[in-house]
């Protein structure tokens, strides 16, 4: 017994701490220390591998039982309870593997551009790729604000190398545990090394916490223009384009993912973004292609073994790989990361039916409807059980049911109240837009499909609502599409080639479908709306995920 204690004394005597590591350091012992699951791209971006979870455990996230936080959240489809017991000895067991590790990594960092709500997390970890996402994923606090940064108001111990206890209550045997605690403020990561249950669980504390400060918290990227009124946000669920299309050489960049809006305007939660690299080119996106360099990280992508340049194109790892940079590497980017109110709110939807027009303008009747139906569809990969495959039609409430921890009526208050707010303030209001960066002229799956709407004519319809051609147009020339009462508009707007491509029932047919075949697919999309509001009004919409 005391030779025993004696030795892990001095195990944990040689452990090396190492706080707010940085760059240089977290990517040099990556590749000494984790050779086998680290390299380093041609680029200089340090390529790390995350092992058998290569997207978030939805199922496998749990949020702590106690009093009061839990008579606040909204259980059911995407929130279970795990007993306090449970909690306890997950958080035991991670923190005792992390003691055992040759090196420990601690992140001291801010989530929250706006100091009136930003929140000091603390990242405990041992793998030094874990360590470096979330430096560049939170608010990097400067040498004086460390130096009296004190406890933590939250800790996420993340030991996902080592799988959870699978006999412990609540958990329903499965060796992947994703546990927050509102009361303890921790969160604890066992059985996944998925970097993205990081930043996401950050983003799940924050969605508890902002909106009990009448602070909506918001799945949305936003950029800004050339004046501090112009100001958008882009709603949407993984895939939908929020990097992407956020990132604009014309507009500054304030984040890709996780934003709030106070009363007195909007905020980055983060410090950093987190890129779908699949097929990703310099010409398609030369933004976020250029951000890959030293200092950032590439999640399970493929290389050559030689040259280590990355094949984009593979999915041999999986479909959602990922590039992670501060948001610095973005030229262009805002800092601190803080706006005005939104000017324009755009709701990105992946429409797998392909029966949705590319864009149109929302009344705030149908901006609420929409938020709070969140139709869009799921890309394979992001999450673990959907791994493969077409897209599936899916309503995720807000455009980010698996990080809702309040009802989402809670949300969706808050935002009629923010948008009113705006009206009262005697301007123009906020125009809301919904824009399918999905199919068209058909399906997504099946025998017959349509295809995705080009990146290029997303990106141009996006141009067109920044520099008012779109509202414009509309006002001139425009017509409601049927059983969803859409306003599209009927007049071709710079970089889109006809006014014919704004309306789906013309893409359908210039595919060789039937008018019969379009709308019965119009009608089942609309069926499917439908019965989400009646899940909506007695409280049980929202698949996991
Ligand atoms: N029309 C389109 N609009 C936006 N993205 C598109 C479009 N067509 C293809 N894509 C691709 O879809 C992916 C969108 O992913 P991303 O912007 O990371 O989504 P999100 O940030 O919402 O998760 C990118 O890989 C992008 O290249
Ligand atoms: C990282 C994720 O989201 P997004 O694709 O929206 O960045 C995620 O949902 O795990
Ligand atoms: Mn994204």
């Amino acid at each position: 017994m005391k030779l025993a204690g004696t030795l892990r004394q001095q195990q944990q005597q040689q452990q090396q701490r190492i706080v707010n590591a940085g760059a240089a350091q977290c990517t040099i012992n990556a590749l000494r220390r984790e050779a086998a699951r680290s390299s380093l791209a041609q680029s200089g971006a340090l390529v790390a591998y995350s092992g058998a979870k290569t997207g978030r455990s939805p199922t496998d996230k749990r949020i702590v039982a106690e009093m009061p936080s839990m008579k606040r959240v909204w259980w059911g489809p995407v929130n279970t309870p795990l007993p306090p017991s449970s909690f306890e000895s997950a958080l035991s067991r991670a923190r005792s593997f992390l003691s055992r590790q040759p090196v420990q990594y601690f992140v001291d960092a801010y989530a929250g551009a706006d100091a009136r709500y930003r929140l000091k997390v603390r990242i405990e970890c041992s793998r030094a790729y874990h360590a470096l996402f979330m430096q560049n994923m939170l608010i990097t606090p400067t040498a004086d604000q460390l130096a009296t940064f004190g406890d933590p108001d939250f800790t996420i111990v993340n030991a996902g190398e080592c799988p959870a206890d699978t006999s412990l209550a609540g958990v329903n045997g499965s060796s992947t545990l994703i546990a927050i605690s509102f009361e303890r403020k921790a969160a604890v990561i066992l059985g996944t090394e998925y970097a993205g249950e990081m930043k996401k669980g950050v983003f799940t504390i924050m969605h508890y916490l902002m909106p009990l400060r009448n602070v909506l918290s918001l799945h949305a990227a936003a950029n800004e223009g050339s004046t501090e009124d112009d100001v958008t946000l882009f709603f949407g669920l993984s895939g939908t384009g929020k990097t992407t299309l956020s990132a604009d050489a014309n507009r500054k960049l304030i984040g890709d993912d996780e934003h709030c809006w106070s009363k007195d305007g909007i905020f980055n939660i983060e410090g950093g973004c987190y890129a779908k690299a699949i097929d990703l080119s310099a010409e398609k996106e030369p933004e976020i292609y250029n951000a890959i360099r030293f200092g950032a990280i590439l999640e399970n992508v493929e290389m050559d073994p030689v040259t280590h340049a990355v094949d984009f194109s593979s999915r041999a790892i999986t479909e959602n790989t990922r590039v992670c940079y501060p948001l610095d590497f973005i030229p262009n980017s805002k800092s601190p990361s803080v706006a005005k109110h939104p000017k324009n709110i755009i709701f990105l939807t992946c429409d797998a039916y392909g029966v949705l027009p590319p864009v149109s303008l929302l009344s705030p009747d149908q901006a609420m409807y929409h938020f709070l139906a969140g139709y869009t569809s799921k890309v394979a990969g992001t999450e673990q059980g959907n791994l493969r495959g077409a897209p599936t039609a899916t309503f995720s409430p807000c455009f980010g049911a698996p990080f809702l921890v309040h009802p989402p009526s809670l949300y969706a208050d808050l935002l009629k109240q923010r948008l009113d707010e705006r009206k009262t303030d005697g301007g123009p209001g906020v125009r809301c837009w919904l824009v399918n960066t999905g199919w068209m002229g058909g399906p997504a799956g099946g025998e017959r499909t349509g295809k995705r709407i080009p990146l290029q004519y997303s990106r141009s319809i996006v141009d067109a609502i920044h520099s008012g051609e779109l509202l414009k147009t509309i006002e001139q020339e425009s017509c409601v599409t049927p059983f969803f009462n859409l306003r599209i508009p009927t007049k071709a707007v710079t970089g889109i080639p006809a006014a014919d491509f704004f309306d789906p029932a013309s893409a359908w047919k210039a595919e060789g479908f039937s008018e019969e075949v379009y709308t019965a697919a119009l009608r089942q999309l609309l069926d499917r709306f439908e019965s989400v509001r009646k899940d909506v009004l007695n409280g049980t919409v929202g698949t996991v995920g």
